[in-house]
């Protein structure tokens, strides 16, 4: 017998769960499909597993600088395992605490792998369901590269299963999970190296966050080769070793990490069946308002191929559901001004535009400004970590479109500041408003 829903949500993550909940409080009769654990990659393999290996390497920074303080702290080793232990059952909670959110909103769970059988009919494991409407929040996976040898290496999904912390290791990559993951790595003791393509990390933010990021890095220990495109692994009694199309090799190591980008989970959805078209890197494009090709088909967060962030996956998911079942007509997720931390050491937290990006939109009326200092938290240390605030303004009205920061607490710094500049603040507003002392933020308050 075929059930029938108002709605069927495909994805059980951070996305699809947003969208079906709203939609039931609402009064839609909705299902969530999914063949993994409840949360996704943000809860399982992302976001939540991530923070806590970061905080992990965070502690270990605090209790190296313990000694500056008084404190008389030996640091007699870490244990990778224990730490996975309980971070697994940390996410375990989690996954509880999902479906039980879900039970309490009335909205069906149904476990399984969805695939199309029409434009309004699903598979799952030989049952079939039809909907009004159907949402695709499929999320995405890790991509590995087609050299010879990739097997050998391991994706993000890997490095959460981890049992131990590999001694060596080599992460390839050049984004947001390759510095996140080799910071957690270095930060624990690993020797860590990064390889990258090009000369820079961090390329689609403002250049000077990911100079600064590196610099950080190199000083913590990290070692990067830049200009590296690997064309094969290979195992040796001694480990793994990459090797360059210029020849160059790095290696043995005990583990490499590929953190090449993502791709969106599509394989199993038969979107052909239903009509739904795909772009050529098979990401479900979207209009304004979450809409594919077809009038009553959605899709929503990584599957997009837009921002892969969950917030942005989590208010893509309401909004949509705000439209479609409460009645606010037009009512959709604008991607400007999103702003996004990447888990370095120290943290980056950015938002707006870069100072390339300002001045290609407005030109000559551009001004930048510039702060680098020692945050007082190592006025006793020996050892410094600088911090480096930008504020990108345009305009007459000097209205700040951008702002950069890297440096202990940016992480927690930028929300605040987030919420300002998505108001349209000025820099005079900016400069207007008294500053906490004494903090780092107070810099983004008083700069010439
Ligand atoms: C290592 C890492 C760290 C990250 N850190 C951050 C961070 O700090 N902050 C941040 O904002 N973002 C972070 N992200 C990104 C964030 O995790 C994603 O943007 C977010 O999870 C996307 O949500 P989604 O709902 O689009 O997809 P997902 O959360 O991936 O959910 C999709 C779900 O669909 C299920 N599914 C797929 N196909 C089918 C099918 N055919 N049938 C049934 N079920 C199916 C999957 O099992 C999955 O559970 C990180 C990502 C990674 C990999
Ligand atoms: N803190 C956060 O919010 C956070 C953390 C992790 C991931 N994410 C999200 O997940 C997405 C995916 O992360 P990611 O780091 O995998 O992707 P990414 O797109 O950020 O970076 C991938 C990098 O790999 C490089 N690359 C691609 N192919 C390569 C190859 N064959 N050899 C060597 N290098 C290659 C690219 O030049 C790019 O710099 C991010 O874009 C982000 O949206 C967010």
């Amino acid at each position: 017998m075929t059930r029938h829903f108002d709605l069927l949500v495909i994805g059980g993550g951070s996305g699809g769960l947003a969208h079906a909940q709203r939609a039931a409080e609402y009064g839609a009769r909705a299902a969530v499909i999914e063949n993994g654990p409840l949360g996704g990659t943000c809860v399982n393999v992302g976001c939540v597993p991530k923070k806590v290996m970061w905080y992990a390497a965070h502690h270990h920074h605090q209790v190296e600088q313990a000694a500056d303080f008084g404190f008389a702290v030996e640091l007699q080793g870490h244990d990778w395992s224990a730490l996975k232990t309980r971070r697994d059952a940390y996410i375990e909670r989690l996954n509880g605490i999902y479906e039980s959110n879900l039970g309490r909103r009335d909205v069906a769970l149904l476990r399984g792998t969805a695939s199309f059988v029409d434009d309004r009919t699903i598979a799952i494991d030989g049952e079939t369901y039809t909907a009004e409407r159907i949402v695709i929040a499929t999320g995405g996976y890790p991509s590995v590269p087609s050299i010879p040898g990739a097997e050998l290496g391991i994706t993000s999904d890997g490095f959460f299963e981890l049992a131990e912390r590999p001694d060596r290791v080599a992460v390839v990559g050049s984004g947001y999970i390759s510095v996140e993951l080799a910071g957690v790595l270095n930060g624990l003791g690993a020797e860590t190296q990064v390889l990258l393509r090009k000369d820079a990390i961090l390329r689609d933010f403002d250049p000077m966050l990911g100079s600064e990021a590196r610099a950080a890095m190199e000083a913590a220990g990290v070692v990067f080769a830049t200009g590296f495109v690997p064309v094969s692994v290979t195992k040796s009694a001694a480990g793994l070793v990459v090797t360059a199309a210029d020849g160059r090799t790095a290696g043995p190591v005990d583990t490499v990490l590929w953190a090449i980008g993502r791709s969106p989970n599509v394989d199993a959805l038969n979107l052909a069946a239903a009509g739904v078209a795909t772009d050529d890197n098979g990401f479900v494009p979207v209009d304004d308002f979450q809409a594919t090709n077809v009038s009553h088909i959605f899709a929503l967060g990584d599957v997009t191929g837009r921002a892969a962030l969950t917030p942005v996956a989590i208010a893509a998911g309401r909004r949509l559901a705000d439209r479609l079942y409460g009645g606010m007509a037009g009512r959709h997720l604008e991607y400007r001004c999103i702003p996004t931390v990447v888990f370095t050491h120290p943290p980056i937290g950015t938002v707006g535009l870069s100072e390339e990006e300002a001045r290609a939109e407005y030109g000559e009326d551009v001004k930048v400004y510039q702060s680098r200092f020692n945050p007082m938290q190592y006025a006793l240390s020996e050892t410094k970590v600088p911090t480096t605030m930008k504020l990108v303004t345009a305009g007459d009205d000097a209205r700040v479109v951008g702002c950069h920061i890297i440096g202990d607490g940016a992480d927690e710094i930028l929300q605040g500041f987030a919420v300002a500049i998505r108001m349209g603040a000025t820099k005079k507003q900016f400069d207007d408003t008294v500053a906490i002392h004494p903090t780092s933020a107070e810099e983004l308050v008083t700069m010439r």
